[in-house]
């Protein structure tokens, strides 16, 4: 049922609440025809790319000015005015919109995290004017239920362990359902749990942003040998590949062109070898940003020599202009679509066809900072991505996605189709 007029916006309101780390974001309200009201919160990274779209901090505590105020009252003052009355024919054109009053290249005049919530509420008010939810407004065919990079050893900057790469990643390509697929990843989250307790006593179940646990460690191999024992334990073995994300660029030097990992300095060949390596012996077949955010060579070399999936994260930023970039240079083979990189919902469609159109692979993504808005369970499965990166089943931020994606197919019933095959079954034997 698709109303005959186009939907006016009759109010627009934004608060601050707070994420998972206890920082404060923006909610937004919004309603349509005085009748739909539907709510959004914007996430936040900490492991931020360069040329993400910014988001506005107020400045002037003692921690680095995590405040919000600022962007809620671009809501509510500048954004509220502009748009409370009018009439909107489409989610573009109301992205269009919000482009149009920030007027920067890079959305740092309102922020991002003032213009994307306001995207995201209309998108889920525009679907619950129709009497769909957001999975089938945005695509009438929605049938997939991603693979989920179960993201279950965390360092980098979301730990504060000394594993300088940031996620150590299962993923249950073999379970034959979404419902199957957690099972496997908590019951091998909990075997996870007894080795590092048998292994690294009391602190051994501290947790990183992202709910994975974040052991004290500092080799990725270390990390990888204990996911495999605890996939092992967990009786998964032939069901489970495995992936990393290096996120690089933070410990990469630009002053030298250097890599720090666990100590050792390596040049880009160096971690290139290593990298091949760790595929060879632990049955990798996706890793994201393996090299820093501005080496498109050394992205396509690894794409070229790994033959696995490359993500690009930090290095396309969601973001059409450098998605282009990154096709042309052969630069990865796989986008990591994160919303609030590019801070609009329009332009992060746009960046997630620009993918498909290249033959790449999209993996929808959460940010470290999360609240228990679910809107990417809804995304992905709309863009029918088969891949979703959305942390450890134990933790509400993390679990509201999980548990979104299991309604989703309850919903969907003998139409849902578990993309197991969205990255290649296991290569080992004998791990
Ligand atoms: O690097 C990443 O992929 C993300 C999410 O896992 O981290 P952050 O949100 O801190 O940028
Ligand atoms: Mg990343």
């Amino acid at each position: 049922m698709t109303p005959s007029s186009a939907p006016t916006i009759t109010r627009v309101r934004a608060r601050e609440v707070l994420d998972c780390r206890g920082l404060p974001t923006v909610q937004v309200d919004l309603e349509l025809d005085g009748a739909h009201l539907a709510t959004a919160d914007v996430p936040s990274g900490r492991s931020t790319g360069s040329n993400e779209a910014r988001e506005l901090r107020d400045g002037g505590s003692r921690f680095g000015g995590f405040g919000v105020l600022g962007a809620v009252g671009a809501v509510n003052g500048e954004l509220a005015d502009a748009l409370v009355g009018r009439t909107v024919d489409s989610q573009r054109e109301l992205d269009a919109r919000l482009i149009a009053l920030d007027g920067t290249p890079d959305k740092g005049r309102l922020g991002a995290n003032a213009l994307l919530p306001i995207s995201l509420a209309f998108a889920r008010a525009a679907a619950a004017r129709t009497g769909q939810p957001l999975y089938r407004a945005l695509n009438a065919d929605a049938h997939v239920l991603p693979a989920p990079l179960v993201n279950l050893i965390n360092g980098g900057k979301h730990a504060s362990n000394d594993l300088d790469m940031q996620e150590v990643i299962v993923i249950p390509v073999g379970a034959g359902s979404m419902l199957e697929a957690l099972q496997w990843s908590t019951e091998i989250d909990l075997a996870l749990a007894e080795i590092l307790l048998e292994r690294f006593g009391k602190a051994a179940l501290n947790t990183g942003d992202e709910g994975g646990f974040a052991p004290q460690l500092s080799r990725v191999e270390e990390a990888l040998e204990l996911l495999h024992e605890a996939v092992a334990a967990a009786g998964y073995a032939s069901g489970c590949v495995y992936g990393l994300d290096a996120a690089s660029t933070h410990w990469y030097d630009p002053a030298t062109d250097r890599y720090t990992l666990a100590g050792e300095t390596l040049d880009r060949d160096a971690l290139i070898e290593r990298y091949l390596t760790l595929i060879a012996d632990y049955g990798i077949v996706t890793i994201e940003d393996p090299l820093q955010e501005e080496d498109f060579d050394g992205f396509a070399e690894l794409t070229r020599a790994s033959g696995i999936q490359i993500v690009a994260d930090d290095l396309t930023v969601t973001n059409p202009a450098r998605i282009e970039r990154a096709v042309a240079a052969g630069a990865g083979n796989s986008l990591l679509w994160k919303v609030n990189q590019i801070g609009t919902l329009s332009e992060a469609l746009d960046a997630a066809n620009a993918a498909h159109r290249a033959g790449w692979t999209v993996v929808v993504s959460e940010r470290s900072g999360e609240t228990e808005d679910a809107i990417i369970a809804d995304l992905v499965v709309a863009l029918g991505a088969g891949q979703i990166k959305t942390g450890a089943p134990i933790r509400g931020e993390r679990t509201a996605k999980y548990n979104r994606l299991l309604r989703i197919e309850e919903e969907l019933g003998a139409t849902a189709r578990y993309a197991g095959d969205a990255l290649p079954a296991p290569a080992l034997s004998g791990t």
